[in-house]
């Protein structure tokens, strides 16, 4: 009787979960692709390495070079038997082109933006009028005014950490992980920039938990968090204890900052209203205002969380590239060297005005940021039906799919496209040469491109033509260590938090 039972059981399961899948295949066209266990997003497929069985959160990187070769289109579908949603995936710079400056018929849909969602709507995550009126507030904050300020606090910055570090005693330093010097470097430059608040390179050492160490936290373990349910953290696990605490420790700094910011405003005073168009100040205001012009307090938060993490971890990801693929090329390094010495004689510091002439240092930054895109990860989810008419190198075929299907842009895929980018592997900033910043396709494409472009690209070329002018670059190795040993190892690129990048990269500075 009990194994009749377990039989049928087990028939209507097997069933089910058949049909399911026949009607997942049927949503992507039946595009050829990922026919794996667990989608790249869901818990499992999270968790567990890349394997045939689950191409897990890496694949975009370990499968580079081969996986658009192996399925013969740059378009593909990934459809979990057990546990996951389908995908649409591409790796092709024209259908990603098409689907991110599509003016209709696509949205970001919650779930796709829940890690930047934690405590509310932002200009990140928003569709529609909601957006528009994010857009709206923040949008005026980004401006020559605001470049300029950046390019000042970098050089700021960059004497304090050499001063604070005593690198200026030493005629060599030995960084174990430059990231970790890069991810504070570009906090405090949005913190400052950003938000007008203080951010002193040497801090006071509590034991308190930092703002920059809250936000480490949970932007690494900000898929645990996801997946974890609420009951777990009443557990006895020390993991979900410093998760839990970091998520409490950033709310409390958010919410202080922005009460702070109110009481100033409240009584007003000249310097408030020479702030006014600063990106919190503006912020702040919406959360005063109602209407278009408005933001709610939870929305408030969800933008100061959205800019203090895109605003801090995509950039350092980029540097700390930068840094690592300079080390490794000397060659490039010494071109970088002669424009810098060439433009700013007497070892002068870089300003606003040198960025345009600083295109060496540029160039270098621009394919650290195609050989690791911070943002790796692009999704838009199809609103009605939409049919895309695939080239050749897309399988040349037409793909019709119904509406709420979601399509990830592989902005690796797309970097290391070699029908765009002649050998990929490569680190060739030449290619860069000439390329105007609205053809930089590693901040994304269409309307919803990134707002902090040339907040990043001005911090970025700042810093690295100060470390250039002041140190020789070089892989920091270990013993029985080569260069190529270290390529190996510290070239990977992941996902690190919530944004691709090398891991940990170890760097000689050598005085010049
Ligand atoms: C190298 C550094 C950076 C990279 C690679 C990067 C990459 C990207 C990408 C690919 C998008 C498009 C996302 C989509 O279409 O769904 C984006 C959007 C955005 N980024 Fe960045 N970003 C960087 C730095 C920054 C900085 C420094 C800020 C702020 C100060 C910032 C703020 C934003 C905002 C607000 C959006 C959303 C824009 C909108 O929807 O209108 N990003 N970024």
């Amino acid at each position: 009787m009990w194994s009749t039972v377990s039989l049928a059981v087990a028939t209507v399961f097997l069933s089910s979960l058949a049909l399911n899948y026949h009607a997942r295949l049927k949503a992507v066209g039946h595009l050829p692709g990922f026919r794996a266990a667990f989608g790249s997003f869901s818990l499992f497929g999270a968790i567990l390495p890349t394997s045939w069985f689950n191409p897990g959160l890496n694949w975009q990187w370990l499968w580079r070079k081969s996986v658009y070769r192996y399925y013969g289109s740059r378009t593909i579908s990934s459809v979990p038997f057990l546990s996951g949603e389908p995908l649409i995936i591409t790796g092709s710079h024209e259908v990603a082109e098409h689907v991110l400056s599509a003016p209709s018929g696509y949205w970001k849909a919650p779930d796709s933006t829940a890690a930047l969602m934690l405590w509310g709507d932002n200009v990140i995550s928003s569709n529609y009028d909601a957006y528009k009126r994010h857009r709206r507030i923040v949008g005026p904050a980004f401006t020559g005014t605001t470049y300029a300020l950046v390019a000042r606090e970098t050089v700021k910055l960059y004497h304090e950490m050499v001063e604070g570090e005593k690198w200026d005693q030493l005629t060599e330093v030995c960084v174990p992980a430059i990231n970790i010097f890069m991810a504070k470097f570009a906090l405090g430059i949005i913190t400052r920039c950003g938000f007008g608040l203080p951010f002193p390179w040497m801090r006071d050492e509590t034991h308190e938990m930092s703002f920059g160490e809250a936000l480490a936290i949970v932007s690494e373990r900000n898929i645990v968090r996801l997946a974890t349910p609420r009951w777990a953290y009443k557990l006895p696990i020390q993991k979900l204890r410093e998760v839990e605490e970091a998520y409490l420790r950033l709310s409390n700094f958010m919410n202080e900052f922005a009460r702070a910011r109110k009481d100033e405003l409240s009584s007003t005073t000249e310097e408030v209203h020479l702030r006014e168009h600063d990106l919190f100040t503006r912020l702040v205001m919406a959360s005063q205002a109602e209407g278009r012009k408005g933001l709610d307090d939870s929305e408030l938060i969800g933008d100061i969380f959205a800019f203090m993490f895109a605003g801090h971890e995509t950039t350092a990801h980029v540097m700390s590239a930068t840094v690592a693929l300079l080390a490794l090329h000397e060659d490039e390094q010494l071109k970088v060297l002669e424009q810098i010495r060439e433009l700013l004689p007497g070892n002068r510091d870089p300003a606003f005005e040198d960025f345009e002439k600083l295109d060496k240092v540029m160039a270098c930054f621009e394919e650290a940021a195609r050989m690791f895109p911070a943002g790796s990860i692009v999704t838009r989810d199809t609103t009605q039906t939409i049919t895309l008419k695939l080239s050749a190198q897309n399988g040349d075929r037409t793909l019709v799919l119904p509406p709420g299907v979601r399509i990830m842009i592989d902005m690796v895929g797309v970097h290391y496209d070699p029908a765009i980018f002649p050998d990929p592997e490569q680190f060739k900033p030449s290619r860069w040469y000439g390329i105007p910043e609205s053809d930089l396709t590693f901040f994304g494409w269409g309307p919803r491109a990134c707002l902090g472009r040339k907040f990043a690209m001005m911090e970025a070329i700042c810093l690295l033509t100060m470390l250039v002018r002041d140190w020789n670059l070089s892989p920091l190795l270990e013993a029985g260590d080569t260069k190529d040993k270290w390529r190996e190892r510290v070239l990977q690129g992941s996902l690190v938090g919530l944004g691709f990048g090398i891991r940990s990269a170890p760097i000689r500075l050598t005085r010049r």
